[in-house]
């Protein structure tokens, strides 16, 4: 049919187009242009119209981004720059250098300051968004920038200002922590786990095998991705294809792209799935941290427990175990072996359990807690609800204790120690408000 009207909207004889020389002619000819003109320019103007103003244009909202950013005072010009490679200066002979995504988030924190302690070069990238409050990300960037880490403001999905950083520094590594977290949240906000997880993810991965040295790339997964995987404990090797909440699929989405740009484009790239990781510095939209708060505040707390009054348990994850293996996956990651692009040969793939090896049920979570608290939680059991979670979770790590030596040390009552410590310096005793 197209093929059709193609056809039929040919000139049928190259005399159509013949110029006869009348002035009459000359003048329907004249005419005829400034009508071209005239409508090239409307046309011209309607596409400016609509890839810089349209509000549902993701391609201009990538670009408005990227505009805004290297517009803002802050970026672009010498002085950004000198920041830049300031931070990402390498300290010590054989150090890397990393770029590091949600830097200014729980891991990413942790992560940044260890590297930088031991003489990295460490850049940040954050988008400081307000899934939590954004006050203790702030303060998260303070702790950082005291310690030599600056943070550049800017979201995953904004190609033009990764590429520049690409071109200020040659990162060795990329440290890609940044997602949109919160297993029970993608019920009420899908579309920003699959604008972090996935559309952030993919132009990350996108600006990096075209750059060159490609760098190589370490990213969290999750221990969601087993679902409802029922082999105890979860290996590496068990079947990852029944995932229980969007924020599963798109961390399990993940893992197959990242083996797709492994595959096409030779990037290196290690997936860590890590276990309910708790910890000073944590995030407010994770159990331990709210009961805490609403422990103190004399609030009651909503404890899961399943079916027939099954046991809700997790392989909870000191945050310092976790630096260590992320740091393990780092420093065994293999380079790249593209550039520009193109593959050059097999690169590596690897995917590693980051968990604790002991489940602890969510109802001794809360007793501990008391005890460090030393006040009854108002305790409001509850069946779990069908909203992502998973009734248990249980890691192997046999495999990131070969290749990693990533061995725990803290168990959940000496880590919720450290963190009651931290909360409650922080947060004055429950006088300051938690958002
Ligand atoms: O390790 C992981 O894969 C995941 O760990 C956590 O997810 P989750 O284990 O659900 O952590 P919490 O939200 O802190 O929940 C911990 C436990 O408390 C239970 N819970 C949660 C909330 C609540 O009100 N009551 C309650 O009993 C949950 O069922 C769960 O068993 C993180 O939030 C995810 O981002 C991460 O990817």
């Amino acid at each position: 049919m197209s093929q059709m009207k193609h056809i039929d909207n040919t000139p049928s004889t190259p005399g159509k187009f013949k110029i006869e020389k009348s002035p009459y002619n000359r003048l329907r000819l004249q005419f005829s242009l400034a009508k071209l003109i005239f409508w090239s320019l409307v046309i011209v103007g309607l596409i400016f119209v609509f890839f810089y103003r349209s509000p549902s244009s993701s391609s201009h909202v990538s670009s408005d981004l990227s505009r805004r950013s290297l517009r803002t005072s802050s970026y672009g010009g010498p002085a950004w720059e000198k920041r830049i490679k300031a931070s990402a200066k390498v300290g010590s002979r054989n150090g890397i250098c990393v770029l590091v995504t949600g830097a200014a988030g729980f891991v990413g924190t942790h992560v940044s300051a260890a590297l930088k302690r031991r003489g990295d070069g460490v850049l940040g990238l954050d988008n400081f968004n307000d899934y939590y409050d954004p006050s203790l990300k702030r303060a998260r960037q303070e702790l950082l920038e005291r310690s030599g880490v600056y943070i550049v403001e800017a979201d995953i999905n904004d190609a033009t200002l990764l590429k520049k950083l690409f071109e200020i520094v040659a990162f060795t590594h990329v440290m890609h922590l940044a997602a949109q977290a919160g297993v029970r949240y993608a019920m009420e906000n899908p579309s920003s786990y699959v604008h972090s997880n996935i559309a952030g993810l993919v132009n990350m991965l996108e600006v990096c095998k075209s750059v060159n040295p490609q760098p190589a790339i370490v990213w969290a997964s999750s221990s969601s991705v087993y679902g409802l995987n029922t082999n105890v404990p979860f290996s590496e090797r068990d079947r990852t294809d029944q995932p229980a909440s969007l924020y599963a699929a798109t961390k399990k989405a993940g893992e197959e792209i990242a083996h797709t740009y492994n595959h096409i484009y030779g990037l290196s790239i290690t997936g860590l799935r890590f276990f309910t990781v708790y910890g000073p510095w944590g995030r407010p939209d994770m159990a331990y941290f709210f009961f805490t708060r609403d422990i103190l505040k004399g609030k009651s707390i909503p404890i899961f427990e399943a079916a027939n009054h099954g046991t809700v348990a997790r392989d909870f994850t000191y945050i310092d175990d976790i630096v260590k293996g992320c740091l393990g996956a780092l420093d065994t990651a293999k380079k790249s072996t593209g550039s520009g692009g193109k593959k050059k040969g097999p690169a590596q793939l690897r995917v590693f359990n980051l968990g604790n090896t002991s489940p602890v049920p969510v109802s001794n979570l809360v007793s501990i807690l008391e005890k460090l608290l030393k006040v009854k939680a108002k305790r409001l059991v509850m069946k779990l609800p069908r909203n992502g979670d998973v009734q248990f979770t249980h890691a192997n790590i046999s495999f990131a204790q070969k290749e990693l030596g990533y061995k725990p040390t803290t168990d959940l009552q000496t880590g919720l120690k450290k963190f009651v410590r931290w909360y409650l310096s922080y947060y004055g005793n429950g006088k300051k408000s938690v958002q």
